[in-house]
């Protein structure tokens, strides 16, 4: 190995060409990732709109501040109304300190002894500097309300997105463009707050304008056009600088994407043991490098584009400016306007412009995180029509007699054919049924089907006579505990990982013990440091992590607190050593009396005891029937039960 591999950086060179500017181009396939990243994620939902003109902002701009103003009622309505009123008092306080100022002026250029000039001018100072602390206080005052008012908005818009997000029917967890609305939808929940700072920005500077336009109508009606016409140059080059960072960010942002993930792997938990055990990490190292100089090299040319844009405003800037001293000086010129009420004009201008700019730039920032804040409604509105039907029929607490299948097909999305295609079967309450099939042949996607976690797409799945669909879904869950396949490792203590199977109560240690025992764990919990207390996620501090068969020990004794009358069980004994297997399986049996068991596994020897074996092929049900009958038939069961029986034949020592 030469000593350039040393260093990450050495080998960065020597593996990619070095990106030029330019080389990001949308569309082009990233080695590492493919083309498959870049639209997944709810930031590129926005393409079109986000280059829109000022014309398309401004249609927009009525729905978000509805939104926004609806949100904030809610959330805050006190807070609301005090922003308001303090930024009309701004508004007045903004035109009450410039004719005040208009009047200093008169009095102080008007002939006559300069003390009495003075004197005379005291009165309209003083309100100059009434409205100065009067501008003060209520900017301060409105500062305060709106601190208060936005993390209470972006909490609420939160809430309700994972409340209504929670609720919605799994399915439709599966299907990306539910993910991309999604994805959106955090950004904008998360970015209310600058929505309602521009928008709390812009009427600022509305009413700065409009106290400014109307002293400019005061002193003479031809300045008031000057005022639109000053920000017409800064507002034009505000929105094309905005275009243009906009259009560069859509470019770079599958990048940022690629890069957020390369930073996720090479820091987390999961994939460090992988990545120092296949030495990958300077391989990802190397492409994190890669994105992050284009990412540069893109940002560079943004920061060059924004300069240009800011020095052609800079410039039609200057020169709007210029005619206007030229249009005041024509007007001292030729006695059309006092000296006094030129130099207010002068201030008024400054003012008026100040604000309008402040505006342009208030609305372009609106206009973009308001995008998201549109997606946040959208998948609110989206995710509860997709949601859980509440009411329904309700199952009685024992849960159901009978579970019956008629003729089910299921598909997933997207997929090319179906996950079940016509299953028919009757299940009793305290039967343990077993599915057993090839990867892939339906027995997950069966169970999820018994359960009510998905609805059939043809034919039918009913409890006791009443459709899933049309039960009381919530009770219905009640009755279901579920061992699965991924079970979830929460990063909590062992008694709320435990518990969180049946939060609703208080769990009280007998039965939190008695399911511990049931699933075998109650040694390993016990000598545990901190016993039912201990953090099982070590990258907490305090926290441990437990091998894969102990959590699986944990997940099944979850699923036993639970006490529910349809204990479903997808391979429970996978990550198992051989003793706690076979004590997992009499478990089951001695568990089940009164209790509907559904238990899947490819470990054929753990099956042979349960009251009916389904073989699942395809998606159809081709064997049903006891061990015993199973054998008989000679087809697929009998086929697997001897492959694996001659496994464990042909493993076994001659004594
Ligand atoms: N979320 C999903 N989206 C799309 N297709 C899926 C999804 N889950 C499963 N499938 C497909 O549905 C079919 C049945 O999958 P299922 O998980 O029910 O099989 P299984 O019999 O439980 O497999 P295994 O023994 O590997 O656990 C497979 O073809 C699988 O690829």
């Amino acid at each position: 190995m030469s000593a350039r591999t040393n260093t990450p950086e050495a080998e960065d060179t020597s593996q990619h060409d070095t990106p030029k500017e330019g080389d990001a181009q949308t569309g082009t396939p990233d080695p590492l990732f493919g083309s498959g990243i870049r639209y997944t994620m709810g930031w590129a939902r926005h393409e079109g709109d986000r280059t829109a003109g000022f014309g398309r902002m401004m249609r927009r701009l009525p729905e978000l501040v509805g939104i926004c103003l609806k949100l904030s009622w809610r959330a805050d309505r006190n807070a609301l109304i005090i922003v308001t009123a303090c930024q009309l008092l701004v508004g007045a306080a903004t035109a009450g300190g410039l004719l005040a100022t208009n009047s200093v002026l008169q009095q102080l250029l008007t002939a006559g002894p300069t003390p009495d000039r003075i004197t005379a001018a005291l009165p309209a100072l003083a309100l100059v500097g009434i409205s100065a602390i009067a501008i003060a206080v209520m900017t301060a005052w409105s500062n305060a309300m709106s601190g208060r008012l936005k993390p209470k908005v972006e909490r609420l818009a939160y809430t309700e997105l994972l409340a209504r997000s929670a609720r919605v029917e799994l399915l439709h967890f599966q299907r990306a463009d539910f993910h991309d609305l999604l994805d959106a939808a955090q950004y904008g929940a998360g970015w209310i707050d600058l929505v309602i700072e521009q928008l709390i920005k812009t009427v600022t500077a509305v009413m700065g304008i409009i106290a400014a336009a109307g002293v400019l109508g005061v002193l003479h009606p031809l300045l008031l056009p000057l005022l639109p016409l000053s920000v017409v140059p800064r507002g034009w080059a505000a929105i094309r600088a905005t275009r243009m960072r906009n259009e560069s960010r859509l470019t770079w942002l599958s990048h940022m994407r690629q890069q957020a993930s390369l930073t996720s792997l090479l820091t987390s938990k999961d994939p460090a043991e992988e990545i120092r055990a296949h030495a990958a990490g300077n391989f990802l190292l190397s492409h994190y490098d890669r994105l992050a100089t284009h990412s540069a090299l893109e940002q560079a040319r943004l920061a060059r584009a924004d300069a240009k844009a800011d020095l052609v405003a800079g410039a039609l800037s200057g020169l709007t400016t210029a005619a206007t001293y030229v249009l005041l000086g024509w007007l001292l010129a030729t006695g059309r306007m006092a000296l006094a009420a030129a130099g207010t004009a002068v201030l008024a201008i400054r003012t008026g412009t100040n604000q309008l700019g402040s505006v342009v730039s208030s609305l372009a920032y609106m206009h973009e995180y308001g995008l998201y804040t549109a997606d946040w409604r959208d998948a609110c509105r989206q995710a509860q029509e997709l949601a859980i039907p509440e009411g329904g029929t309700v199952t009685p607490a024992t849960g159901p007699e009978r579970i019956e299948v008629r003729d089910l097909r299921f598909s997933y999305v997207n997929a090319d054919k179906p996950a079940l295609n016509g299953v028919n079967l009757t299940i009793r309450r305290g039967e343990v049924v077993a599915l057993v099939g090839h990867n892939g042949s339906g027995k997950t996607t069966l169970a999820k089907l018994l359960t009510g976690l998905y609805l059939p797409e043809e034919g039918s799945v009913t409890w006791d006579g009443v459709d899933t669909a049309h039960l009381d879904r919530d009770r219905a869950f009640n009755s279901v505990a579920l061992l699965s396949q991924g079970f979830e490792r929460w990063p909590f203590t062992v008694r709320s990982n435990v518990a969180i199977g049946r939060h609703q109560t208080d769990p009280t240690a007998e039965a939190l013990t008695r399911a511990a025992a049931s699933a075998g764990a109650a040694d390993l919990i016990e000598e545990l440091k901190d016993g039912w207390d201990t953090l099982l996620a070590s990258e907490f501090q305090g926290g441990i992590n437990l091998s894969g068969g102990q959590w699986q020990r944990i997940a099944l004794t979850r699923a036993y607190f639970r006490d529910a009358p349809l204990l479903v069980l997808d391979e429970p004994t996978a990550a198992l050593d051989p003793r706690a297997e076979a004590a997992t399986f009499t478990g089951v049996r001695a568990l089940a009396g009164g209790r509907t068991v559904v238990l899947i596994t490819h470990r054929l020897h753990s099956v042979q005891h349960a009251d009916r074996i389904l073989v699942l092929q395809d998606g159809v049900i081709t064997e049903n029937g006891t061990h015993q009958e199973l054998l008989e038939l000679a087809g697929e069961y009998a086929e697997l039960w001897a492959l694996q029986a001659s496994q464990y034949n042909a493993d076994t020592p001659t004594p």
